[in-house]
């Protein structure tokens, strides 16, 4: 058994996406506390440089390198980041979201089957609610998604619940808001192409590599017109993970719950925040709304604390723009400015 401050769950782990933006901080926290632990990733959006544990190029679309993976690396279980992730892009062309994440998780269920891997822990999104019904967002809100990445999150969510049901397998669905930061211990952080996400790119006003930031909407029901969002540190998404591991491996049941600070920030305030840490003015200009964009999206319910023991470390967002200003001041290219 672990302590309710730190949880180890049993290894080896197969994390897969495991060199992308949160997996790779899953995976050095998994080092940190001494778990085996094995990298599946095809390197598509991810990066080589971010991962120090052992790592297959290997691709979900692909069942034959799945399986021998599992039959290499023999994972106790499996944590999953890996799928595509751009709202406007599943819009035009959501055939690609419905194979990558639909379809390649199939693949995945598929070979844990055969190989009698039974511990799923995987990657949903508050997106999965769709435009919130109440504020904060309680954990059993009605789940009706808005646009083909929330749903094919949401069928991925139905696929894990109907094999635990008929199969041997215990999953847990963890649905996160706005996953922010970089990690406090350094090395690693956010590089994602093309960057859509507000704070590093409000960074890059910072360092130089943009005039300024574009506010989509200040006419939003909020308390400056912009919109409210709950920002949660990557490492602490990391440290939920490890709990909700190992409390599958405990037999304590499936679980589904989402991932949030419960305090929520608007545009102009992250701005702000931005400025007092980085010196910068950091210039921003107000332009239309960006379809899609509910006003606010804040974590409510207290599911993941009561289940998982789990309160994140990090729920001033000031302390996640600290820590991704630590990585991008120093790796202002992201990976590629790494020796
Ligand atoms: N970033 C957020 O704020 C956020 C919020 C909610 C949910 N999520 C979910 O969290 C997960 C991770 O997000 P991220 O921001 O770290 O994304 P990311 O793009 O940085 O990481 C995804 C990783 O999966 C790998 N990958 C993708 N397709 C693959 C395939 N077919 N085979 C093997 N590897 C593949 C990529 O190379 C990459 O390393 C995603 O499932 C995303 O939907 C992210
Ligand atoms: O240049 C920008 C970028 C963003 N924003 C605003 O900043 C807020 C946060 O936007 P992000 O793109 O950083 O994050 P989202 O809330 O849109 O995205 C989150 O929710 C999505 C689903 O809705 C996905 O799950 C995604 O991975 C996750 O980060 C939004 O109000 C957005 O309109 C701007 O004003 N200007």
């Amino acid at each position: 058994m672990t302590s309710s401050s730190e949880a180890t769950p049993d290894g080896p782990v197969l994390v897969c996406g495991g060199a992308g933006y949160i997996g790779s901080h899953c995976t050095a926290l998994l080092q940190k506390r001494g778990v085996p632990v094995v990298v599946f990733d095809n390197l598509s959006t991810g990066h080589r440089e971010a991962v120090s544990a052992p790592l297959v190029i290997g691709e979900l679309g692909d069942r034959e390198q799945i399986a021998a993976a599992l039959k290499e690396h023999q994972p106790r279980a499996v944590i999953h980041f890996a799928a595509k992730c751009y709202v406007g892009e599943s819009v035009t062309d959501p055939a690609i979201y419905y194979r990558e994440n639909v379809h390649y998780t199939w693949n995945l269920l598929e070979e844990m089957r055969a190989a009698g891997v039974h511990d799923l822990v995987f990657s949903s999104t508050c997106a999965t609610y769709g435009e919130p019904n109440e504020i904060p967002i309680p954990d059993d809100h009605p789940q009706e998604p808005i646009n083909p990445y929330g749903r094919t999150k949401l069928h991925m969510e139905h696929m894990m619940r109907d094999y635990a049901h008929a199969y041997e397998m215990r999953y847990a669905a963890l649905r996160y808001f706005n996953a922010a930061g970089a990690r406090a211990e350094g090395g690693i952080g956010e590089d994602h192409a093309p960057e859509t996400h507000l704070i590093p790119l409000v960074l890059q006003v910072a360092l130089g590599q943009r005039d300024k930031i574009m506010v989509f909407g200040d006419d939003y029901e909020t308390r400056d017109g912009t919109c409210i969002r709950d920002y949660i540190h990557v490492d602490d998404l990391g440290d939920a993970h490890l709990r909700a591991l190992r409390y599958l491996q405990d037999g304590k049941g499936n679980l589904e719950c989402h991932l949030g600070t419960g305090n929520g920030f608007t545009v102009k305030e992250i701005i702000e925040a931005a400025r007092e840490i980085t010196g910068h003015a950091i210039p921003f200009e107000v332009a239309p709304r960006r379809p899609g964009d509910p006003a606010m999206l804040v974590a409510g319910g207290t599911k993941a604390k009561d289940a998982l023991g789990w309160v994140p470390a990090k729920g001033d967002v000031r302390d996640v723009i600290r820590d991704a200003w630590a990585f991008h001041s120093k790796h202002p290219d992201g990976y590629a400015s790494l020796p």
